[in-house]
């Protein structure tokens, strides 16, 4: 092929009819392109001669479901290791918990108009009315019998309908925030405005809030502090756009709501256990709608913010001249909710979350290229398992294999151990040690013991498997 053909030199060639200026300005470009290639090549060396002498992180990646716990176990890591950071952070995490007790409310508005309409409709077409099901709820079987719909139907009184009106604002609140975490251009903004192109009210029934694992949202809430650091007295409580404000007027009419009977027998009566459910702080009302409110480090690890993408965490080994011997991918640690059992997923309400968790398990279990990586599983969410079998839900009416052993906390959880290690057993594709926790990893004092526990396992297991220890 003649020289001039040759598509590589045709691109590299300067243009026929080039100017002086023309020439002047590729020949300033070229030589920026070289500048920042060499930068480059040079940071990728400087990397490699880091690496050589021992400084290669170690990297955990976290797997599990939606709502597993992954970035609440993040959270604990970043409280051991880089408390500081984790604290400037504040003010961001003070507007997720402000969307998280919002939310809350908005499912129990949505719950009392329900039930209103239930009452407002002929008695032969209410049963149709209360068919909901919120995604993490208990698939609600009819309660009511389709002769006396409204016979069980708790009552509510105008009372209850004129606080629900004062309390339309926070919805208001809720687009706010939204608006904020995801702004427009991001899939994730997409995804949460669609309902209100159609016009559907958003619920806890549609698309949650969702933020990218890679994007710093929490930058987005620079606004409402005045300083870099995000502590206490950086927030700028002035701000008229801060939602605290509204939250706040409308404190003394949320704490009424919760803490009114007939609310809770609405909620029982449609299924709704607002307080298994993640970014409950109902709880704590009087507390979070204080003016100057601002969020504990427990409540940023209770605060629920949806994550896209990979959930990794890094660390350096302290015995630096062994890192060479680590493999790329050092750990899983693998999070399974097992207080999920009465849950289906959202986005297919005919799988069971447990069972969803326990394929998904089989499925790292059993990968060949993951044959030689730590595998550490948590059992999640134990503190919900409690509340749950002591609520009185049974878990062999969802579980069928469980068969009607104990309906306690030792049984159930001892039955699951079990099972997740029989799983690893049969399908790991090569003999590994099973690492098993349980956990309530919104509990940092404790998570704390089992996360250094995890970390020095996963270094051992490296070390044993390089052959430098015995
Ligand atoms: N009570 C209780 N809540 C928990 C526990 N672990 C996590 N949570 C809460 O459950 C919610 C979901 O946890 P996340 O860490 O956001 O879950 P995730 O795995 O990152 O979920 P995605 O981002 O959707 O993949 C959060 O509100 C947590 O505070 C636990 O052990 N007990
Ligand atoms: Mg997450």
């Amino acid at each position: 092929m003649p020289r001039d053909e040759d598509p590589l030199s045709r691109v590299l060639a300067p243009p026929p009819n080039e100017t002086t200026d023309d020439r002047d300005a590729r020949l300033l470009a070229e030589a920026e392109a070289k500048r920042i290639s060499d930068a480059i090549d040079e940071e990728l060396q400087q990397q490699h001669k880091a690496e050589k002498k021992g400084a290669r992180p170690i990297k955990i990646l976290l797997l599990g479901q939606s709502e597993s716990g992954k970035s609440t176990t993040l959270k604990n890591f970043q409280l051991i290791h880089s408390q500081k950071a984790f604290r400037t952070e504040r003010a961001s995490w003070r507007a997720v918990v402000l969307l998280n007790v919002v939310r809350s409310i908005r499912v129990i508005l949505e719950a009392i108009a329900d039930v209103q309409a239930l009452h407002n409709a002929s008695p032969s077409a209410s049963p149709m009315l209360q068919s909901r099901t919120l995604p993490g709820s208990r698939p609600s079987s009819s309660p009511s019998s389709p002769t006396s719909p409204a016979d069980d139907v708790p009552r509510l009184t105008a009372d209850h309908l004129k606080l629900r009106m004062r309390l339309l604002p926070l919805l208001q609140v809720e687009e706010v925030l939204i608006r904020k975490l995801t702004p427009p251009g991001s899939i994730e903004y997409e995804a949460t405005s669609l309902t209100q192109i159609t016009n559907i009210p958003t619920s806890l029934k549609e698309k949650e809030v969702v933020v990218n694992s890679q994007f710093a949202w929490k930058g987005l809430f620079n606004r409402f502090t005045n300083r870099e650091n995000g502590d206490a007295e950086s927030i700028n409580w002035d701000d008229p756009d801060d939602p605290g404000k509204i939250i706040h007027a409308c404190g003394e009419d949320m704490i009424h709501l919760w803490a009114d009977p007939t609310v809770q027998k609405v909620l029982e009566y449609q299924k709704i256990r607002l307080q298994d459910l993640p970014g409950f702080f109902l709880d704590c009302l009087d507390r979070i709608t204080t003016p100057k409110y601002i969020p504990t480090d427990d409540d940023i690890l209770r605060a629920r913010l949806k994550t896209l993408g990979v959930s990794e965490y890094r660390f350096q080994v302290k015995e630096a001249a062994w890192a060479p011997f680590f493999d790329d991918m050092n750990a899983i640690l693998f999070l399974a909710p097992i207080s999920c059992f009465d849950q289906v997923l959202a986005e297919d309400p005919m799988v069971n979350r447990l069972e969803d968790s326990v394929l998904l398990w089989k499925s790292i279990v059993s990968n060949p290229l993951l044959s030689r990586t730590s595998l550490v599983l948590f059992l999640n969410k134990t503190d919900i398992l409690k509340a749950k079998l002591a609520a009185g839900i049974h878990f062999g009416h969802y579980i069928v294999s469980y068969g009607n052993r104990p309906n306690d906390y030792e049984s159930t959880s001892s039955y699951l151990k079990k099972k997740f290690n029989q799983i690893h057993k049969e399908h790991s594709p090569e003999t590994r040690p099973f690492y098993c926790h349980f956990t309530t990893v919104t509990d940092t004092k404790a998570t704390s013991l089992i996360l250094a526990d995890v970390q020095d396992t996963i270094v051992r297991r490296q070390l044993q498997d390089s052959k430098l220890v015995a």
